[in-house]
């Protein structure tokens, strides 16, 4: 039966406790997905993962490691693990790390035990990340990967939501600002792409592309088997 789900600012009705024990055979079997989502800087990525995040209770964030400056409000090994350089290079140069990359003059990695982990226990795992980490996960993992990039609805409206965010300086928005151009030409690399104009549209758009991978035949190892009961019939 649906039932109320604690969300931030309320409590949502009639979601069920699991969707997948109800239209799958075997949820159990399940290796996870990563649903892989970039996007220029301040096209809305953050926000919609972390509204996601609360309404998929089977979904776990790769938090990653940073070298930049933590933001205010950001929690150390909530929203990021903020590391310095020494130990960034490190991570990478003992494997420890899955995919990384220079972004916007900073150092970002996704730590691969945790991701590793979670696949293996048939969760899903939602990563935030840029094109070049997008690039590096497609090619060690593609049949895991689902691709996802995210548009704002224009330039001017970027640039309104970079500055009404107010967590960077001025010319930290102007460098992020710059590389839209170069950004968004990385969209014909992903498998999905959404506008994101209405915030709550696309939030219900990515619930649903998460759903629709899930029930992908190579994603159901249990199928062969629920269906193999039906053939007795047949005499
Ligand atoms: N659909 C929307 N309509 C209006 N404002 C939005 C919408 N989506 C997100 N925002 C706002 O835009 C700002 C930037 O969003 P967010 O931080 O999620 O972007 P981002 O893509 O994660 O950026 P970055 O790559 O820099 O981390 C935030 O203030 C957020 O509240
Ligand atoms: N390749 C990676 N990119 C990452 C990772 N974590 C975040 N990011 C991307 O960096 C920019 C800037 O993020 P911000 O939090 O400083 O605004 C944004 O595009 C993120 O998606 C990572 O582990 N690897």
């Amino acid at each position: 039966m649906p039932r109320p789900v604690p969300v931030a600012g309320g409590v949502l009705m009639g979601v069920w406790p699991s969707m997948l024990d109800a239209v799958m055979p075997d949820p159990g079997r399940r290796r996870g997905l990563m649903l892989v989502m970039s996007s220029p800087s301040g096209a809305g990525k953050t926000s919609i993962s972390r509204r996601v995040l609360e309404l998929e209770p089977e979904l776990t964030l790769s938090i990653s490691v940073t070298t930049r400056p933590q933001r205010p409000g950001e929690i150390d090994g909530v929203h990021y693990f903020f590391i310095d350089q020494a130990r960034f290079d490190a991570m990478v140069r003992d494997g420890e790390l899955l995919e990384h990359a220079r972004v916007y003059g900073y150092c970002y990695g996704t730590p691969r035990r945790a991701v590793e982990a979670a696949l293996a226990s048939g969760r899903d795992v939602l990563f935030d990340i840029d094109w070049q980490g997008a690039q590096q996960l497609r090619s060690a993992a593609a049949e895991d990967m689902v691709g996802l990039f995210i548009l704002p609805p224009s330039l001017e409206e970027l640039e309104r939501r970079l500055r009404v965010r107010a967590q960077d300086s001025e010319e930290t928005v102007r460098y992020r600002l710059a590389q839209v151009t170069s950004d968004v030409t990385h969209w014909p690399e992903y498998d999905y792409v959404l506008v994101n104009k209405d915030f709550d549209a696309s939030v219900q758009a990515v619930r649903a592309i998460l759903t629709a991978e899930r029930l992908r035949r190579r994603r159901q190892p249990g199928l062969g088997e629920f269906v193999e009961q039906f053939r007795s019939l047949g005499g």
